[in-house]
């Protein structure tokens, strides 16, 4: 055997390890000598001859020599004796070894052995003379046949070694369970435990179910098999690659674990283990998938084993090794029976899965928690920044590194391997924007292989922090090394218990639930997606800020719905079948315009009526552009001259509106815009309205040929729908329209509808140029003149709630609106329940609590007018007005100066904080 080990005798590729392994051969040189002895590589060039009556001088060269002098020698004669040269010449050196009484004591005895070996046979040579070589012989006969019993004996040694590594695994994994049992203050019985012991594993009872829950405990893997150790050997390699890391390192090792526990209950008790045979025994096959389910493992786990041991089966298929004795045939029938379970399985899985998801979404923080922790975190932060620069505490110092780590994370959504791997360099080399903002780029996280560095804007006063922090090193270091880490230790190193004190000061701010970063990244990346939608380019963007891989998140959680996001599949699939009645189209709302948001990668408007909440969808800048325009310019003339209007973002001429928003876009879009992304606009593309209405929107300046105002959408973005002339065929074709007629039956529609709000108008009031007493003579009720939309987006005011502004300009002395509301005495209006919405004037009051009886479906706007003291643009007056039933007092509001469409309406309320002897005292927004 040409590999075999000198101690045991058995075949071992890697001998060296097997040395130390399985024989405790822990001194290195003695371990390199006994390889030696099996590779027999050694110098001997310059050794005495070993037949004895050769006189050749020792320091000739011996294997020159050989060959040429020792002619009367047979070539394996020759090879015996420079063999057994060897052997006694390394021999000799372990002898000189153990003679330096080595630190780390020997553990081989050969050089003894050989020692008393000699001796016995000098002695036998004495006493027996000629007639003893028989004797000998026999003797051989006798060490060659204990040689064997030894083997033997190490055989079973190591078996039961590996039993008992077995047994010791489970035995801890048991301990862990019993102690997390009894943390959990259920009462688990150690004897239990304890009194555990290994499974039967005869093939009858194979699938046992006594196995504890989770415990795999196979026959140990047939270790003296070389085929099977050079087969795993060889697929470890082929799975680490050429430049394994320490994880996949580990990840290999825990499959080749899967596979030798698999490998281990397949060959107990089979024999020619070396030809694989052991493999094609579908009824173990079936015996150890059996036994995965009843050792209770994790469903998630056990799929790991199949799928491990699948993927090695298809290995050992295609790259056979040189003793298999199985036909591709044998092999794929383990293959198929393996698919057809962890098909199966997988089924289990995804239901796991999703019951996962379903207990996490319970218990995920909400949107609320992540602000307040931000709230609490911006007033704690400076508080113990300062603190720290007077006093230094260990305590403070975890705290604060807990709410700054906390307020990023919740906003972020981070790993904590970004946080604590955070370099002082790396601060110091973030990006200064022109909006005095810092963009962080952190390399060392667990995903920078795929999505390179991971990446914080922060504000000014957010950078700071982390400069401070840093700062701070010099005060806290208890050694002289400075830490290279922002978030730091006492030791010169980065914070590892940085979750710790993440989720003190989670639970000092009263947050609800358990934290810790991966509970807020998941929480940032749902609201992302929730919000934006999956494919959403807002969540990309999102996602590669925070590294994070949607796709992976979406393979495994797309499954799931949230209530919201069923909604919204629901909307789609009762949009599909509508008919093509324009009425029920999602409408866009102008506050749907004034409240998109824009980000880098475009705007997104969020439709809120109702037949389209929550439905959303994205322009790029250049769309974005344009329908500003539009909106400045060309809805805000068109709407000037009417009185009413539904709030509708895209309105013809007579402000009826355009209800197939979403195919005109499209048309927009593929006629206008450039097909790739980022190219330049060809402006000769543009009809020459669009071009004007640019340029005015661009310079404040009309073009010279501009005609904007009174133009009609269609007139200016150029073959839209609801011209006030009937388009041509081939204004229509152009446009993207195939059929003419039911253009043309639209124009007529638009023709009535322009007729009805002809009369209406000539009736009514008449807004801009309008005088207040011209109201007492229209039929219609007063209730509001101007173009106005209120906006109930607290981000577009903050604390102040809903307000108003102005979609179309306004000039001064324009009267705007009316306070329009039930107009009661002050007396009465005092005892009414306290509100907001009573406007005292006078001995009177009008009370717009509520909406009004008259217009009970509208919002009227003058309730939701703020204040400002200090720039105010309206003013209120009374008027006396003559109305059908009677006069009434009006109260009217006045334009002050000029206002530009987009522009908050403010009027000053008349109350300071002093007032009413400083009722108001803590309001600051009164003086401002
Ligand atoms: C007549 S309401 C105005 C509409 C109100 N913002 C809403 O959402 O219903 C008056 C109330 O609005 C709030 N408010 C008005 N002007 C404000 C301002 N400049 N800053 C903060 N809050 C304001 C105050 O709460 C005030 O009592």
């Amino acid at each position: 055997m040409e590999n075999a080990c000198p101690l045991c005798n058995r075949e071992y590729t890697a001998l060296n390890q097997h040395l130390r392994v399985s024989h405790l051969v822990k001194n290195i040189e003695e371990r390199g000598k006994l390889v030696l002895l099996v590779s027999r590589r050694l110098n001997i060039r310059s050794e005495a001859c070993p037949v004895q009556s050769c006189d050749a001088q020792k320091g000739t060269r011996l294997d020159r020599h050989f060959k040429r002098s020792h002619t009367e020698l047979s070539d394996g004669a020759k090879t015996q004796m420079l063999d057994n040269l060897k052997r006694r010449l390394i021999l000799g050196t372990l002898g000189a070894l153990r003679a330096s009484n080595p630190s780390v004591p020997m553990v081989s005895t050969l050089d003894l052995d050989e020692a008393a070996g000699l001796e016995e046979e000098k002695e036998v040579e004495e006493e027996e003379g000629e007639e003893g070589e028989c004797q000998v012989t026999k003797l051989k006969a006798e060490v060659a046949k204990l040689k064997n019993q030894v083997r033997e004996l190490n055989d079973g040694f190591e078996l039961s070694q590996a039993y008992n590594r077995n047994l010791k695994r489970a035995y801890a994994k048991l301990k862990r369970s019993a102690l997390k049992a009894s943390k959990n203050s259920v009462i688990f019985g150690t004897a239990d435990v304890l009194e555990y012991s290994l499974p039967q594993t005869s093939a009858e009872d194979e699938g046992s179910t006594d196995i504890p829950s989770g415990t795999i405990l196979c026959p140990p893997f047939p270790d003296h098999i070389l085929t099977l150790n050079t087969l795993l050997e060889e697929y470890k390699e082929l799975q680490e690659g050429p430049h394994p890391d320490a994880k996949l390192r580990n990840n290999v090792q825990s499959k080749l674990h899967r596979i030798r526990n698999f490998l281990g209950w397949m060959s107990k008790g089979q024999s020619g283990l070396a030809k694989l045979k052991f493999l094609n025994d579908q009824k173990r096959l079936k015996g150890w998938v059996g036994y995965l389910v009843d050792c209770g493992m994790a469903r998630t786990t056990s799929l790991h084993y199949l799928k491990n041991v699948r993927q090695f089966l298809v290995y050992v298929k295609e790259t056979p090794p040189k003793t298999l004795c199985l036909g591709q045939k044998d092999l794929v029938m383990s293959d198929r029976y393996l698919k057809s379970v962890i098909k199966g399985w997988n089924r289990h899985v995804v239901q796991h899965q999703m019951s996962v998801k379903g207990r996490k979404d319970a218990i995920m923080h909400t949107v609320e928690e992540l602000q307040k922790c931000r709230r609490l975190a911006l007033l704690a932060i400076p508080k113990l920044l300062s603190k720290l620069e007077h006093l230094h505490t260990n305590s403070s110092l975890w705290k604060l590194q807990g709410y700054v780590a906390a307020y990023l994370a919740s906003l972020y959504g981070h790993r904590l391997g970004v946080f604590i791997n955070m370099t002082d360099l790396e601060v110091s080399e973030a990006v200064h924007g022109d909006k005095d903002d810092y963009l962080l780029k952190m390399t060392h996280h667990k995903t920078n292989e795929a999505f390179g560095t991971a990446k914080m804007l922060l504000n000014k006063e957010e950078y700071g922090w982390l400069l401070k922090l840093i700062a701070l090193k010099t005060k806290c270091a208890s050694t002289t090394k400075l830490s290279r880490f922002v978030f730091f230790n006492t030791t010169s190193g980065r914070n590892r218990n940085l979750t710790k004190y993440l989720q003190m000061v989670w639970s000092e701010m009263h947050l609800r639930g358990d934290v810790n970063f991966i509970t807020l990244r998941t929480a940032v990346a749902t609201f992302a997606r929730d919000k934006h939608g999956e494919d959403s380019v807002q969540r990309k963007s999102m996602a590669r800020l925070m590294c994070h891989d949607t796709a992976m998140a979406d393979k495994h959680y797309t499954m799931d719905l949230s209530v919201e996001q069923a909604r919204n599949g629901r909307l789609l699939f009762e949009q599909s079948q509508e008919t093509t009645n324009s009425r029920t189209r999602p409408q866009t709302e102008v506050h749907d315009w004034l409240q998109r948001t824009t980000g880098t990668d475009g705007t997104t408007i969020r439709l809120t009526s109702s037949k389209a909440a929550g439905h959303t969808f994205t322009l790029s800048q250049q769309e974005d552009e344009l329908l500003e325009c539009y909106f400045c310019h060309v809805r805000a003339e068109a709407t000037k001259r009417l009185t009413s209007e539904q709030g509708r973002f895209f309105v013809d001429c007579g402000a009826n509106p355009l209800t197939n928003l979403y195919a005109d876009l499209q048309r927009l879009r593929k006629k206008y815009l450039p097909q790739v992304p980022g190219a330049a606009v060809d402006e000769t593309r543009r009809p020459p309205l669009l071009r004007d209405a640019l340029h005015l929107h661009r310079t404040g300046q009309p073009a010279n040929t501009a005609c904007i105002p009174g133009q009609t959408v269609g007139q200016v973005f150029g073959g839209l729908s609801c011209l006030s002339a009937p388009p041509s065929k081939r204004l229509c074709v152009g446009a993207g329209f195939t059929a003419h007629r039911p253009l043309y039956r639209k124009w007529r529609n638009v023709q009535l509808l322009e007729r009805t709000s002809y009369i209406l108008r000539c009736c009514a009031w008449m807004g801009r140029s309008s005088r207040p007493a011209n109201m007492q003579s229209g039929p219609y009720p007063l209730y509001f003149r101007a173009e106005l939309a209120w906006a109930s987006c607290p981000g577009l005011w903050g604390e102040k709630g809903k307000g108003v502004v102005a979609t179309c300009p306004m000039d001064k002395g324009d009267v705007v609106c009316d306070y329009h509301g039930t107009l009661i005495s002050q007396a009465e209006g005092r005892r009414r329940e306290d509100s907001i919405y009573r406007f005292f004037f006078q001995e009177l009051c009008i009370d717009a609590s509520s909406r009004c009886d008259c217009h009970p479906e509208v919002d009227t706007y003058g309730r939701f007018l703020n204040h400002s003291r200090k720039r105010p643009n309206l003013k209120p007056k009374r008027f006396d007005l003559t109305f059908p039933d009677g006069p009434r007092p009006v109260l009217v509001f006045f334009a002050m100066q000029n206002i530009k469409v987009g522009e908050e309406l403010l009027w000053d309320y008349g109350v300071t904080r002093t007032s009413f002897g400083g009722e108001g005292k803590d309001l600051a927004w009164l003086d401002m």
